[in-house]
């Protein structure tokens, strides 16, 4: 059986409070965006785990298919599975890649073993997995708070059709140091109300909380967004806890294959 774990950015994220458990309650958007790893598994005589394509910075016990497979095989007597992971989405890029294989992962087993998991079940599961492993459990856009498994999905009209322009320039930012470095304010507007304007009106509206604390450690970020800008963008900014940027355009932005030579990149059209 093959699944394709696709990725996310985060319209706007607001860090409101941390929390008694050590997490901090946010308020974003889940957008899934269809940059995809691939994932296999078959029945064997004994469990294998594979990789291809990007090299994962994670040992491979500590990997989140493998996690998510343990998961199941505590309450299942699962048999044997060969795993084969083909990473393409980007590492610790605010692009949800982890998240996804793991969420996926649980939908795949689910699926071949015939467990009959409710989504409600699978949201549990993914739960344990990470905070934004439940969304790729929903996998469409999706308002979400708490940790970022309390969601509710949401339309965005205004993003039909649009190119995203995804940049990223290969700085790690690990999650944990980057919610313990934030300084937790007010927001100006909530992010429902900045959503239900058009994009071109998203500008200085839109605010990822974690931008703040990314470009004060890669200005470099500051001038990505700035060029995308350059380029047309309606809106630009930064995914999750970074360091993946965004561009959202009309039209495929003239230049786009040359604009940022030594970053990856790829233009996506949105799912809706
Ligand atoms: C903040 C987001 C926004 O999408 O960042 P990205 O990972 O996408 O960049 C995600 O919710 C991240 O989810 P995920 O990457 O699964 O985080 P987890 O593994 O659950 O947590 C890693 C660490 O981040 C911190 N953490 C994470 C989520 C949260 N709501 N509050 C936190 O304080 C905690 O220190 C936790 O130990
Ligand atoms: N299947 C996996 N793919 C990618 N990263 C994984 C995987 N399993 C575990 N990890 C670990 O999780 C970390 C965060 O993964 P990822 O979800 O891609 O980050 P982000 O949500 O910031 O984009 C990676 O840096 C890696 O150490």
């Amino acid at each position: 059986m093959i699944v394709f774990p696709n990725a996310k950015i985060n319209l706007g994220l607001q860090v409101n409070g941390k929390r008694p458990d050590g997490y901090h309650d946010i308020s974003t958007i889940f957008y899934p965006l269809p940059v995809c790893d691939i994932l296999e598994a078959v029945r064997a005589e004994e469990f294998s785990f594979h990789t291809s394509g990007l090299t994962i910075d994670a040992p491979a016990l500590g990997n989140l298919c493998i996690k998510a497979y343990q998961l199941l095989q505590q309450d299942f007597s699962l048999s044997a599975v060969a795993m084969h992971l083909h990473k393409v989405i980007p590492m610790g890029a605010g692009l949800g890649g982890g998240s996804s294989d793991g969420a996926f992962t649980l939908m795949l087993l689910n699926r071949m073993f015939n467990l009959g998991l409710t989504r409600e079940q699978l949201l549990g599961y993914a739960l344990q997995l990470g905070s934004d492993c439940p969304f790729f459990i929903m996998n469409e856009p999706c308002f979400a708070g708490g940790r970022g498994e309390v969601m509710e999905p949401i339309q965005l009209p205004s993003l039909k059709n649009k190119l995203f322009l995804i940049v990223n320039p290969g700085l790690h930012i690990n999650t944990a140091w980057a919610f313990s470095q934030l300084k937790i304010r007010e927001p100006k507007i909530h992010l429902r109300e900045v959503v239900a304007l058009p994009p071109d009106q998203w500008r200085d509206l839109l605010v990822n909380d974690f931008e703040e604390v990314a470009f004060e450690k890669h200005a470099e970020l500051i001038d990505i967004r700035s060029t995308l800008y350059r380029m047309g963008a309606v809106f630009a900014g930064m995914t999750g806890t970074g360091s993946t940027m965004f561009g959202i355009f009309d039209s495929a932005p003239a230049g786009y294959r040359t604009a940022f030579p030594s970053h990856y990149f790829t233009i996506l059209q949105s799912n809706d």
